[in-house]
């Protein structure tokens, strides 16, 4: 036993291994030591305490979740209560990104319990997902915890803080092109995320209903006109969509073997105000303002290349329809008790609009003619067109989407123009 520190003496040298006593005498002397030596120390552990919980910086990406933490546990609580006991109560993920924040604050305005969770990264400027946070969110007063969905402690604790009825997952990594730049974090969230999130939500009792983002790209190289949920999507164009394609089985199977009810929504091409600054729409507005050129893609055989663009309003709308319509989950504790309910839904406008078309629009709201260089589509994911028939999200939802595009980038370019009015758009 080292005469200066005897308590150290005590402790293994190697996890599960314990120095034994040398004599009876000695274990006494020991004891009369340790009796003198407790408060000090008791002391120095408290402080160690403080210091580790009040002084060091919070983690950038979950939220305090120890002793200072009661102050977001509350925010959490409080966000999360309906105005009436038979409202949902709904988890958003991606609260801060484009259709999450919207989503959101219309759940919120018509009462319902609402809590955001978003890992604010960097894929685009994150003073706008900031921005949207302090206008849209707080504003409604939705609360939003930053954190992963590949978080599973975080996400057990934001279950055991509150009884979710709905999941809206929304939090994704999107843009179709970016997937050639960085591949692998479409897999960590559109693949691993969305698995940890299943998860979770498979486990907890009672298992919430999941409605999700998945996307019109799973059409892929898929011809027949208007996309209807019974074609062919087994040919992606992109490892964006081949990830939202995955999602979908996985869905699938967790719907089966734990009785999670699970609606997949196909969003196409969604637009509108405070949107998504990787977008077309969206960066030809900021080029054609700055006066550069933009690059407007044309299919071999100079084919036009068009979207079934679809205003946000819509796209919401038809959100909450899928919470209000969806059948509650039959398992419990990762126990399926019965069959549950399935769905695969496009969400789209049902008219497709040329990008020569969707420029022309803009140089009339913007008032300025664009530079605009016609060039071969790369090899880059994407499809030369999109076109949703929406017969069964009318049939299931009740869904008609009411807003055109020129009506729509009307409001985008309002938006636009007094968000980033005298500031520099950083994308
Ligand atoms: O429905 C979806 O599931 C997806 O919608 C969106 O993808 P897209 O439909 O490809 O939208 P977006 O990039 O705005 O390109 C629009 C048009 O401009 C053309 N395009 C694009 C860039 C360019 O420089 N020139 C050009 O002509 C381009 O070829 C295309 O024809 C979401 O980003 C995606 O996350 C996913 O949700």
């Amino acid at each position: 036993m080292s005469p200066l520190n005897p308590i150290l003496d005590n402790i293994p040298t190697t996890p599960g291994k314990f120095k034994p006593e040398k004599s009876p005498l000695h274990f006494l002397h020991h004891r009369l030591r340790l009796h003198t030596t407790l408060p000090k120390l008791t002391l120095v552990f408290l402080a160690f305490i403080f210091l580790f919980f009040f002084l060091s910086p919070p983690s950038p990406t979950a939220p305090r979740r120890t002793l200072r933490s009661t102050s977001w546990e509350n925010h959490v609580k409080s966000s999360a209560k309906p105005r009436s006991r038979a409202a949902p109560i709904v988890l958003v993920t991606g609260a801060a990104g484009f259709v999450g924040s919207h989503a959101a604050v219309a759940l919120k305005r018509r009462g319902n319990g609402v809590v955001g969770l978003d890992n604010f990264n960097p894929y685009y400027d994150v003073s706008l997902k900031k921005a949207r946070k302090l206008q849209l969110l707080d504003r409604a007063g939705v609360f939003i915890v930053e954190g992963d969905i590949n978080d599973a402690v975080l996400l057990r604790k934001l279950f055991s803080l509150v009884r979710f009825s709905h999941v809206l997952h929304l939090a994704a990594q999107a843009g179709v092109r970016y997937a050639m730049v960085n591949p692998s974090s479409y897999v960590e969230s559109n693949v691993d995320g969305f698995v940890n999130l299943l998860e979770v939500a498979k486990s907890v009792n009672p298992q919430p209903v999941i409605v999700w983002a998945s996307s019109s790209s799973v059409y892929g190289l898929n011809s027949k006109v208007p996309f209807s949920e019974k074609d062919r999507t087994d040919q992606p164009a992109s490892l964006y969509a081949a990830t939202k394609k995955a999602g979908e089985e996985i869905a699938h199977s967790y719907n089966h073997i734990y009785g999670l009810s699970i609606t997949g929504l196909r969003f196409f091409t969604v637009y509108g105000p405070w949107g998504r600054p990787d977008m077309a729409y969206f960066f030809f507005t900021r080029d054609i303002l700055k006066r550069r050129p933009i690059s407007i893609y044309e299919g071999a055989g100079h084919v036009t290349v068009a979207r079934d663009f679809t205003y946000i309003d819509d796209v919401v709308k038809g959100c909450l329809a899928a919470i209000d319509t969806a059948k509650k989950s039959t398992g419990s504790g990762g126990k399926k008790k019965g069959e549950a309910q399935f769905r695969i839904i496009n969400l789209g406008n049902t008219s497709p609009v040329s990008v020569n078309k969707l420029v022309s629009i803009l140089e009339k709201l913007l008032k300025v003619k664009a530079k605009k260089k016609v060039v071969l589509m790369p090899r880059n994911g994407d499809v030369p067109f999109t076109h949703a028939n929406v017969t069964l999200a009318r049939k299931e939802l009740g869904y008609r989407p009411t807003t055109d595009l020129e009506t729509g980038l009307g409001k985008f370019v309002k938006w636009y123009l007094e968000f980033y009015g005298g500031k520099k758009s950083s994308w």
